[in-house]
């Protein structure tokens, strides 16, 4: 019997499943030196998600806790320092169960060297691989922040952005790293690997055409 607000086996599932899917992030090389956050729904008002500061490479089942949708604690630990970047995404979007965050040099590089606030990925195949994405013909726009350590103001504007409909599949945060979500955790890994593989194709694409 449990007294908590989320059953225990689907927390059990769901940090099975993070563990191994952070430790696979990590041998891509996206997630270096604790850097990262993984989050999957429970239920309406739950999520897990990785504590902070965990070696990605070394992701265990207790390195995964429980917070409500507002951010806050539902089991021993501390959470995120970006929890709210993936409860905001939980508030807004009933059907998404899954949240990756990864820091790769990719993703750096092109919001650092490049100044603006869209980044462009049209005309792959690999596109395909996102959710709701069926032809290469496909214009994917992913808007770029600028960073910043006051979290629960990124969380606002990026919800702002969304309630606009200006963020369909992933954003990326300047020097920081992409964020995405989708059905559940199985579609967000395929999506997170082919945007980070996409990633950096358009970073070798604009080195060789000097744009
Ligand atoms: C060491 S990277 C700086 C923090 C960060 O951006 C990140 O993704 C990891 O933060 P967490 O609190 O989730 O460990
Ligand atoms: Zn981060």
């Amino acid at each position: 019997m449990t007294d908590r607000p989320f059953s225990t086996a689907s927390y059990r599932d769901a940090a099975r499943a993070l563990a191994a899917t952070g430790q696979r992030i990590y041998a891509n090389g996206w997630s270096p030196a604790t850097s990262s956050n993984y989050s999957v729904r429970l239920n309406a008002t739950h999520a897990a998600i990785t504590r902070s500061g965990k070696d990605k490479g070394l992701l265990r089942e207790t390195d995964i806790m429980a917070v409500d949708l507002q951010g806050q604690p539902a089991t021993d630990g501390k959470p995120s320092a970006e929890t709210l970047l993936h409860t905001q995404v939980y508030q807004r979007f009933p059907e998404i169960g899954a949240v990756l965050h990864t820091h790769s040099h990719a993703s750096t590089v092109l919001t650092m060297h490049w100044p603006a606030n869209m980044l462009t990925l049209e005309g792959y195949e690999l596109l395909k691989a996102l959710e709701g994405i069926h032809t290469h013909e496909s214009r994917l726009q992913i808007p770029v922040f600028d960073n910043t350590q006051d979290i629960a103001a990124l969380a606002s504007e990026v919800d702002t952005a969304m309630a606009e409909g200006a963020i369909s599949h992933a954003y990326l945060i300047r020097g920081h790293g992409l964020y995405t979500w989708a059905s559940d955790l199985p579609s967000c890994y395929r999506q997170l690997e082919a945007l980070e593989v996409l990633l950096a194709v358009e970073l070798d694409r604009r080195r060789l055409s000097g744009v």
